[in-house]
């Protein structure tokens, strides 16, 4: 392996050889204004001791971040530049500034390797406000998967209790929490944060006993609610592998014994997770090994399309008796002429026509003036 960052192969780094004090990654996840930047800051506080966090952010959006971070996305990319270059939203300024930033996977996986030799023994990765951005972004997976293959990787969700009080926003955020953890298949743990502003009990309650979630549901009999409670049955299992702690990333409360259970989810990952892994990333190594497969079980020969968005004439003798324009090949400026002409004729038409009523209306009064006039001087 060359000493240069640039050099580094990201399938050259395995968990078994190679990577010898690995850190483990906590990758926190929540959604918008679940406190995430707070809690990492609280968690890093807490860990510093024991754990020397290796910090990173990867909100490229964010003002300010509270935390001094090795590794910045913002440095990296410019996201207001990319949605002024790219002519895009503030959503898709993020995306393409996260993908921006995986394109040097590589480079950042190795930041984190050399991180884990000069003796930070975890990293904390803070992820964009919008949570979507990192769970349902290419950049997102191959950010998780690439940690996960190459260093025991765990999930933190941070959840706003204050916000879940009630049952549907609560089934909502469980729901999410689901779809992630099955997406990830890391180990998962759910911070419930803002501890300082509602106490945490329901949730355990709503999670281990489902008539108690049946009675806060009962004064709801809206169409959500009764989704709300089958849903409720279902997740039974999801709440098994779910690993839970109350904690405020205001005051600290319960980060003490959140440590404890990172690292429990962290010898969950080397039990369970770390083989399956390792299983993917020989896969993937056998797989660029062999090359591209062919197409079989196909009879027939294709014809090739030019990719891109290059619009082209259909061939003169393609046959077709209707032929619709593309949107592109439309001769926008000879359609618009023909357009301004009809408009400028319609105009002058209109025009002449008042014009000839004022000359007749002003030829009409004048006439009747006259006769007037002519009248007054027949009469003696
Ligand atoms: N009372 C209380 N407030 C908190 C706690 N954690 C975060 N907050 C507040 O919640 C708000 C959102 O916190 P952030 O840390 O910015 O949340 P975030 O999820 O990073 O937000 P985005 O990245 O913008 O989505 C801020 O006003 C925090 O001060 C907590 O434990 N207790």
């Amino acid at each position: 392996m060359g000493d240069g960052v640039e050099s580094i192969k990201l399938e050259a780094l395995t968990l078994s050889e190679g990577i010898r004090q690995a850190p483990v990654c906590i990758i926190v996840l929540g959604m918008a204004g679940s406190g995430k930047t707070t809690f990492t800051r609280s968690l890093i506080q807490h860990a510093q001791e024991k754990f020397n966090p290796y910090v990173v952010n990867l909100d490229p959006a964010c003002r300010e971040v509270p935390y001094a971070a090795h590794v910045d996305i913002r440095d990296t990319v410019n996201y207001r530049e990319v949605m002024k270059q790219y002519q895009l939203g503030p959503n898709g300024g993020i995306v393409t500034a996260l993908n921006m930033f995986t394109t040097k996977m590589a480079q950042f996986a190795e930041l984190v390797r050399r991180a884990g030799e000069r003796g930070h023994k975890w990293c904390v990765i803070d992820t964009p406000g919008q949570i979507e951005v990192f769970t349902w972004s290419a950049s997102g997976s191959i950010i998780t998967e690439g940690l996960a293959t190459m260093f025991p990787t765990i999930v933190v969700y941070v959840m706003d209790v204050q916000r879940s009080v009630c049952p549907t926003t609560f089934m909502s955020n469980m729901l999410y929490a689901c779809s992630i953890l099955y997406k990830t298949r890391l180990p998962f743990l759910v911070a419930l944060n803002k501890i300082d502003l509602q106490d945490c009990s329901f949730v355990l309650d709503w999670m281990t006993d489902f008539e108690a979630f049946q009675e806060a549901q009962e004064e709801e009999q809206s169409f959500v609610s009764n989704l709300t409670r089958t849903m409720s049955l279902t997740l039974d299992t999801f709440y098994e592998n779910l690993s839970t702690c109350g904690v405020s990333a205001k005051t600290g409360v319960g980060y003490a014994q959140l440590l404890t259970k990172i690292l429990d989810c962290v010898a969950e990952y080397e039990r369970d997770y770390k083989p399956v892994y390792e299983k993917k990333l020989q896969e993937r190594l056998a797989q660029n090994a062999a090359g591209p497969k062919p197409v079989d079980h196909v009879e027939e020969d294709g014809v090739a399309v030019p990719l891109g968005l290059g619009l082209q004439d259909p061939p003169p003798n393609s046959g077709n008796s209707v032929f619709l324009m593309a949107p592109g090949l439309v001769p926008q400026a000879a359609e618009n002429e023909e357009e301004e002409d009809m408009e400028e004729d319609a105009k002058g038409t209109a025009e002449d026509q008042n014009f000839h009523s004022f000359v007749q209306n002003h030829l009409t009064a004048q006439q009747s003036k006259r006769d007037k006039l002519q009248q007054e001087q027949s009469q003696p």
